[in-house]
């Protein structure tokens, strides 16, 4: 069951590695696929030019020209998963996280977070940041991130510099806010906004960096006049580009949101009537949105992006995926750090389950997620929220190569395996126990990001 490219693809491409073992993905009928004895050949675009099985080795090196002895066997308790991706995390906030989830969010934003964001008109301390950051998330498995900056064009600038020059696929928003009236130099006036939106959209695409895109990043409505939050549905309509911010996430912040915005049926529908909701659009947490709120998500092609570690950090609420998934909408999942504590998109995984459970230890009919949906949510699903899934997501002949290599018996790794287990399992363990140790190698677009060869060592 060979696939591969047609022929007049092929011979425009060569093969640079071909690597053979299992592999796990989903695909939109199937939550966990295994390949196993699988050989899959990545071409010099960083693409994946066939995906075949083992018995097949002889002809495939003959289409494609290359040497049986250049194949990579990987190792009995290896496989290969497509890249992790984090559909909403700030950037900025990586410099607290893992402190400060001691009040609910709006408290949390005036005391902590917008106090910290300030700073980011340093470009030393933004490029300390930001280089932590993007470092550590690839670490992490995260091939793809879909990024909230600051409100300051040269920093987030700088944030797309560094997640290209360690080779991360990202989306980048400098964030636009025009009301805050509690770190009141942390705010810009709705025309500055607006200019710097599009002088950051302009730059960062000047620069042409692959696999580094910029996303219009107006913060949530309750920091953004009605006038900016059209300017920027605009200029993301002009210019045919994703939009991220955040939505429905806390009691508080939906009442406040009603009281500033009388006009409007819903939440949902103050970034509907803004031209903010697109088949480019991802919103994170949607804790509280109704059935018709989910129904406008749909019809609009708009996306979620789950983040339960924060939802539980900031006792914001309990989004119900399975609903979401129900209505037929996008969902990916996200860390959000730092109202989420951890970095990495396992841990999402993890409290994606747990938050699931919660639902069914409320109510029994609950139809709790399985291991194998919410590994789809963290590769395929959130390919889908950030509209990349013609890209990335699994593994597809024509798909860029973003892949983990996974070692469940990784040595000094905090798994322990007793019995011998299948691929199924062995990936269930990692997903539950694993952590970066288990990740031997990560690739994006075909090149080999970590380990890490930038003299700085390893994290
Ligand atoms: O979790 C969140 N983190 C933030 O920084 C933020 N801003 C608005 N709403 C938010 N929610
Ligand atoms: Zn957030």
């Amino acid at each position: 069951m060979c696939r591969d490219m047609d022929s007049s693809e092929t011979s425009r491409t060569s093969v640079v590695f071909v690597h053979r073992g299992t592999f796990v993905h989903s695909t939109p009928e199937n939550a966990l696929q295994v390949m196993e004895d699988a050989l899959v050949g990545v071409d010099d675009r960083g693409k994946i030019a066939f995906i075949g099985e083992g018995k097949e080795l002889q002809k495939l090196s003959q289409v494609f020209g290359f040497s049986s002895s250049e194949v990579a066997q990987l190792e009995r308790h290896e496989f290969f998963m497509p890249g992790l991706v984090d559909t909403h995390i700030h950037a900025s906030q990586y410099s607290y996280v893992g402190t400060a989830l001691d009040m609910p969010l709006l408290q949390w934003l005036n005391t902590y977070t917008f106090p910290v964001e300030a700073c980011f008109k340093d470009l030393e301390f933004a490029q300390k940041v930001y280089t932590k950051v993007v470092r550590r998330t690839l670490r992490n498995g995260t091939t793809t991130a879909c990024y909230f900056a600051t409100i300051h064009t040269d920093a987030s600038l700088l944030l797309g510099q560094i997640a290209n020059d360690f080779g991360q696929r990202a989306l980048v928003g400098k964030v636009c806010m025009d009301r805050n009236s509690s770190v009141k130099h942390y705010k810009e006036t709705c025309q500055e906004s607006e200019d710097e939106a599009h002088r950051f959209i302009k730059e960062l695409l000047n620069k042409k960096y692959p696999l580094v895109k910029p996303v219009v990043t107006p913060r949530f409505a309750l920091s953004c006049s009605e006038d900016l939050l059209s300017k920027l549905g605009e200029i993301a309509k002009n210019n045919n580009l994703h939009i991220q911010s955040h939505i429905s996430e806390n009691t508080e912040e939906v009442t406040l949101v009603k009281e500033l915005f009388p006009d409007s049926e819903s939440y949902t529908d103050v970034y509907h009537k803004c031209n903010l909701l697109t088949g480019k659009t991802v919103m994170a947490h949607g804790c509280y949105l109704s059935d018709n709120e989910l129904d406008l998500f749909r019809e609009t092609g708009a996306s979620l992006s789950h983040c339960p570690n924060s939802n539980f950090s900031l006792c914001s609420g309990v989004l119900n995926v399975r609903n979401v998934l129900d209505h037929k909408v996008k969902c990916g999942l996200g860390t959000d750090v730092a109202g989420g504590y951890s970095s990495s998109v396992l841990d999402a995984v993890r409290k994606t389950l747990d938050a699931s459970k919660v639902l069914t230890i409320q109510d029994p009919e609950h139809n709790t997620l399985s291991f194998e949906e919410v590994f789809r949510l963290a590769t395929l699903g959130g390919s889908q929220a950030l509209s990349l899934d013609d890209q990335i997501g699994n593994f597809e002949v024509g798909k860029d190569f973003d892949a983990l290599r996974v070692n469940v018996a990784a040595p000094g790794g905090p798994i322990d395996l007793i019995q011998s287990d299948g691929p199924k399992i062995l990936l269930e363990k990692f997903l539950n126990l694993g952590d970066d140790r288990n990740i031997v190698e990560v690739f994006v677009a075909g090149r080999k990001v970590v380990p890490f060869t930038d003299g700085l060592g390893e994290i």
